[in-house]
């Protein structure tokens, strides 16, 4: 390397990118575009809490449970209330549905015409041991007149209504990657200009994968085309991954090539994911690099949720890699 390369001018920064990218479209109000910046503000401050947790005792448990019943911790709470705060203070968005919210929480002041659905920390269990976590989100335009009361209609729209989704990832850098059904494109942070630059410019995944990432410490539960397939896997040496937060796999497995898996088991038989909230925007994001996300027998995208807090059997990654997946799971009475 040469002191030349060292010295690289720094991508476009996302305001700008954000900006060029509106005037693209000469009807477009700017309304998403500021949406987008309230993300990427709370984003930061969150990757600020999370980088310092370990020195302000906010690791561990909050000392209560999710509607779920999944214990929160004290960062799961604490990042539901930054991203609900810049988007209320950003003014965009009338209602917002979260993993840490019970039900619809409407914002006070708001006239917005977006949806959020949000996952504000994906990952908990990795947050105290220095792990990648991260952060989901899902844009939906409301559905009924501003100013009335945003109902279930509002909230519980098909994936492929989406109008933007993305995620934050805290990893060894901290980054935004999102789409706005134009490609996807990520955002490298940098803190001492305090800055998103553009640094992965219309992301593709690779049409077949080179990892397989599931839990199998509950391979005796899943369905018999789900062991099937991880047979193959173990048989063609594909090599396993498994962080235990779906935003770091599922952004390895997008970048390399991959597929993800969370099936339904024993105990989860509609699978652990939640549809509105982690896998809509990730079935989004993928589809728009070129990949594949299913419930091993639907496109996500055309899932109407009914509930809330649905959850949902996960197939996503490499188009090859879910295909086959997917046809072990079709022929799976014979596998048995
Ligand atoms: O420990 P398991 O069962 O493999 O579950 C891991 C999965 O659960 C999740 O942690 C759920 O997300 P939350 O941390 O937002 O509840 C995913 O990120 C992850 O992929
Ligand atoms: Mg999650
Ligand atoms: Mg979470």
């Amino acid at each position: 390397m040469t002191t030349e390369d060292i010295n690289l001018p720094i991508g476009i920064p996302l305001d700008r990118f954000i900006q060029e990218r509106q005037s693209q479209f000469p009807f477009a109000s700017g309304e998403l575009s500021q949406l987008l910046r309230d993300i990427a503000l709370a984003g930061k401050i969150v990757n600020l809490e999370i980088s310092r947790s370990g020195l302000n005792d906010i690791e561990g448990a909050y000392g209560s449970k999710n509607v779920q019943g999944e214990d929160q911790q004290k960062l799961d709470v604490i990042a539901n209330e930054r991203f609900i705060n810049a988007l209320t203070k950003g003014g965009e968005v009338c209602a917002i549905i979260s993993e840490e919210e019970d039900t619809i929480r409407e914002l006070e002041s708001s006239k917005g015409k977006y949806i959020i659905a949000i996952d504000p920390l994906d990952g908990s269990s990795n947050i105290d041991v220095n792990v990648s976590i991260g952060t989901i989100f899902s844009v939906y335009r409301r559905k009924s007149n501003i100013g009335e009361k945003v109902t279930m209609d509002d909230v519980l729209q098909r994936g492929e209504e989406q109008v933007a989704a993305g995620y934050l990832i805290y990893g060894s850098s901290c980054m935004l990657v999102y789409t706005t059904g134009y490609g996807v494109n990520g955002f490298t942070y940098e803190p001492s200009l305090g800055e998103f630059f553009l640094s992965h410019t219309n992301l593709k995944t690779p049409e077949e994968g080179k990892y397989y990432s599931i839990n199998e410490g509950s391979y005796f539960s899943f369905e018999a085309g789900v062991k099937a397939f991880v047979d193959e896997c173990k048989q063609n040496k594909v090599s396993a991954r498994y962080i235990g937060s779906l935003v770091a796999d599922f952004h390895r497995n997008m970048l390399k090539g991959g597929i993800y898996i969370y099936p339904k088991t024993e105990s989860a038989p509609n699978g652990k994911l939640r549809l509105c909230y982690e896998c809509n925007a990730l079935a989004f994001l993928i589809e728009q690099a070129g990949g594949r996300a299913t419930d091993g027998e639907n496109r996500i995208l055309e899932i109407q949720p009914t509930t809330l807090h649905q959850r949902v059997p996960f197939f996503i990654g490499s188009e090859k890699m879910v295909l086959r997946a997917e046809s072990l799971l079709v022929g799976q009475e014979e596998v048995i």
